[in-house]
């Protein structure tokens, strides 16, 4: 399926805040791509939405963190959902961390996998293209909502 023919390599610096409490680190969203695999480094702040609760991923030296994007959720029609994650402003610091997507080429169609499918579980997705994806989501911005509502068939 060409998952990681499009990689892209994010480094991330959050400068230490005084009043922590006043500011974000990264806002709640999920990725665009089919997985994440993040190195954070011994700072800390990295949260996942589990069970309605955010749940801190606590720094374990050379351990990497690895988050199912909204592209694994499309293309296993559910199977998989795309983790919501944010980051949270720290007093120390910096915080550093380098996030690595990995994503189909731009125009590869994205679509659920027909083998994953049948009559109790109808597909639920139209295919797409990474860079309808990508599009969108940029377009869409960090809402608070989900961009594969707008795939939803
Ligand atoms: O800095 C982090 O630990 C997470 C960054 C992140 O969620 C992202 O780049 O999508
Ligand atoms: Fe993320």
């Amino acid at each position: 399926m060409g998952c990681g023919a499009g990689l892209a390599i994010l480094g991330h610096y959050y400068p230490p805040c005084p009043q922590p409490e006043l500011t974000i680190g990264a806002p709640d969203h999920t990725d665009y791509d089919f997985i994440t695999i993040l190195l954070q480094d011994h700072v800390g702040g990295f949260k996942i939405l589990y069970e309605n609760q955010w749940i801190d991923v606590h720094p374990k030296q050379g351990a990497l963190v690895v988050n199912a994007g909204d592209l694994l959720q499309l293309v296993t029609n559910d199977k998989f959902v795309s983790s919501r994650h944010k980051v949270v402003a720290n007093k120390v610091g910096p915080r550093v961390s380098v996030a690595s997507f990995f994503m189909s080429e731009t125009l590869q169609v994205i679509e659920p996998i027909k083998e994953l499918l049948s009559k109790d579980n109808p597909v639920k997705y139209r295919g797409t293209t990474a860079k309808e994806y990508v599009d969108y989501y940029r377009a869409k911005g960090i809402d608070g909502t989900s961009a594969l509502l707008h795939f939803k068939i």
